[in-house]
């Protein structure tokens, strides 16, 4: 299949909205502010519209309402439909997996965009190809997303909403942090692509004259309200109408922008009842010759209008470029995505790969799991078998749970944050449900987490001469993976509802109480009643105990008490569960206590997470 032929099929989509109103509520006032104050527009397919105004006007709040990010507080008419299924958003930051290359990045989001069925992998990888090279990034393509230039990043980032043809394409501030040259490049290469049929909307700041006029429309906003919808060629006749007249080699967007800022007076009123007239959208120079009216500073007449209305109806006809959209019909016929199971398939693979690639999540992690395993069991020797060192078996016990959930909360505390704003570019623009790649996440990492805690409690394990019985050990060991993919369900919970400072911080300080209430620091009956509830909810105190049961309980032989001592307190392995109150400890419960919070955590941190997602 021709790759170009996939992208030129485009469905002409009109966006119209009519008296638009937002409102946020404003701290410590009784009245909620209004941010857009009844605005109305179209932006029209095969044109290419710039939202401009100044800081503050409410540029962003449109463009999220269009796209549907903002929904309450929102009032007024929008017609897009069906079609927002058809959209693209480009937000202004471009995040990427540092650790994928141009080409991976494009091939997974072609994988996860487009089912199999309706183009083949082989179409794919030539549509991914022809991408590349229109849009000048076929010698990055085996360069690390994170090695990437701003202009680099900004192409990417429209690739990669250009694989599955969207229709309406959004952009905010696509030539922020980009120099002169290359914002030029990006806004020609949006320019044609709505010249294919897309309605293209982006938001800009200060356009350069070359910038400006390569705009089909410009709509601008000042405190909430439109205050010119035309032509850039119409900007400089549509300002003189409230006799505003724009010095000569003065920039047409400069000088709109100081007007709109008041730098000549305030004419907000003015500018606001003429911008109501949008017939300033129809390039002068394109209309006809009217006799009637030659008054150069006015909009175009009803019957220059319907002249030029007519002759654009009939060029449209006879080019044909793109096909309106019209039903439902029409939005199954373009390419569709693959199904959910697919792209959880998909994900799973994205993020082992992922993995492999951070060395500081694998091989780091895991060279300082042996390291300091080998260390404790130097530290602690024989204590396993030892009568006269038991206290200190238990200490050891302890060290263990809580090495193993303090490196785990903490990376678990900041992963999510760091992949936000990636998972909330994916997800809004259908790449994948959010469902999905969480249920992704989980299912790499609970694996990645038995591994590293089995290799760390098995030398620790070993060097400290705990029984060699196989029930005692595999009880030690599902103890401690249990409590480890709980610090990692408590550590995202507490990353998708704090900040990673915060996250950190309440990390650190409910580990410390989780600690003192283990049974170890303190013992369960020291702990005066009113406040024993807090060691129920402790995991650490489960697993503490189930660990300590694994090793002294089930009728363990006599410790070996050292020919040198007279007398050994602990030889008998119950006294050391008497010691500890532990002696009624029941070992299945506390495995599913410390599930119950597992199973508790991954939820509520799914739903924070859809939260975190919806409000960033
Ligand atoms: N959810 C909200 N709560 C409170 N105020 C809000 C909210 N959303 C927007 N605003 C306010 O509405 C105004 C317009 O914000 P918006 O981000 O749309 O401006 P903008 O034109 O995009 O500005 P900039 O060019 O600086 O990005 C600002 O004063 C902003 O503080």
């Amino acid at each position: 299949m021709d790759s170009s032929k996939l992208l030129k099929n485009v469905y002409g989509i009109d966006i119209h909205f009519e008296d638009l109103v937002y409102q946020v509520n404003a701290p410590k006032q009784k009245e909620k502010k209004a941010v857009l104050k009844g605005i109305t527009g179209t932006f029209k397919s095969g044109e290419l519209t710039a939202i401009m105004g100044p800081s503050g006007a409410g540029k962003s709040s449109l463009m999220n309402i269009l796209t549907g990010l903002t929904k309450s507080g929102v009032s007024g008419q929008i017609e897009i439909g069906k079609a927002r299924k058809l959209c693209g958003y480009i937000m202004q930051d471009d995040h990427f997996f540092p650790f994928f290359t141009v080409d991976e990045t494009m091939l997974m989001a072609a994988a996860l965009k487009i089912a199999n069925k309706c183009v083949s992998m082989k179409d794919k990888r030539s549509l991914v190809d022809y991408l590349l090279n229109s849009l000048k990034l076929s010698k990055a393509r085996h360069t690390r997303c994170s090695n990437l230039s701003g202009g680099q990043k900004k192409r990417l980032s429209i690739a990669l909403e250009l694989i599955d043809n969207p229709a309406v394409l959004f952009l905010d501030e696509p030539t922020t942090g980009l120099d002169s040259s290359s914002s030029f490049d990006t806004i020609q290469l949006l320019r044609g692509l709505a010249n294919e049929g897309r309605t293209i909307v982006c938001t800009i700041h200060q356009p350069s004259t070359n910038i400006y006029n390569l705009f089909n429309l410009i709509y601008v906003l000042s405190s909430g309200q439109c205050t010119y919808q035309g032509s850039p060629q119409n900007t400089v006749r549509f300002l003189s109408t409230i006799e505003l007249e724009c010095p000569a080699y003065h920039n047409p967007a400069d000088f709109l922008l100081e007007c709109v800022n008041g730098d000549y007076g305030n004419h907000t009123e003015a500018l606001t009842n003429a911008a109501k007239d949008d017939r300033w959208r129809y390039d002068q120079q394109l209309m006809p010759s009217d006799e009637e009216s030659q008054v150069p500073a006015t909009p175009p007449t009803e019957t220059q209008l319907a002249k030029f209305n007519e002759s654009q109806a009939q060029a449209q006809s006879q080019k044909k470029p793109f096909t309106k959209l019209d039903s439902s019909k029409d939005l199954a016929r373009h390419t569709y995505p693959p199904a959910e199971w697919m792209r959880l398939w998909l994900l799973i693979g994205r993020c082992h790969l992922q993995f492999f690639r951070d060395w500081t999540l694998t091989y780091l992690k895991l060279g300082i799991h042996i390291i300091c395993a080998i260390l404790i069991g130097l530290f602690f020797g024989d204590s396993g078998s030892n009568a006269t060192k038991q206290i200190s078996n238990v200490g050891m016990i302890m060290i263990h749970c809580v090495y193993l959930w303090y490196t785990t909360i903490m990376p678990g505390i900041l992963r999510f944050p760091s992949e936000i704003a990636i998972i909330k570019k994916e997800t809004f623009n259908n790449w994948y449900k959010l469902r999905t790649y969480y249920l992704a996440t989980i299912i790499t990492s609970t694996p990645v987490h038995i591994i590293f805690s089995t290799v760390y409690i098995t030398i620790g394990y070993l060097m400290t001469e705990q029984p060699v019985e196989m029930e005692r050990f595999v009880k030690y060991l599902l103890s401690a993976v249990v409590v480890t993919i709980c610090a990692d369900g408590l550590g995202i919970f507490l990353g998708t509802i704090l900040n990673p400072v915060n996250g950190t911080f309440v990390g650190a300080v409910s580990t410390c109480f989780m600690l003192t209430f283990s049974g170890f620091l303190i013992l369960l009956n020291h702990i005066p009643a009113a406040l024993r509830f807090m060691a129920f909810i402790s995991p650490l105190r489960y697993a503490l105990e189930n660990m300590v049961i694994s090793l002294y309980g089930n009728q363990r032989d006599q410790l070996t008490c050292p020919p040198t001592e007279f007398y050994c307190h602990f030889k008998n392995a119950v006294t050391v569960l008497r010691q500890f109150g532990m002696e009624n400890g029941d070992f299945g419960y506390n495995i599913m206590m410390i599930l119950a919070q597992i199973a508790l955590f991954k939820i509520l941190a799914y739903f924070t997470l859809k939260r975190k997602i919806k409000t960033n």
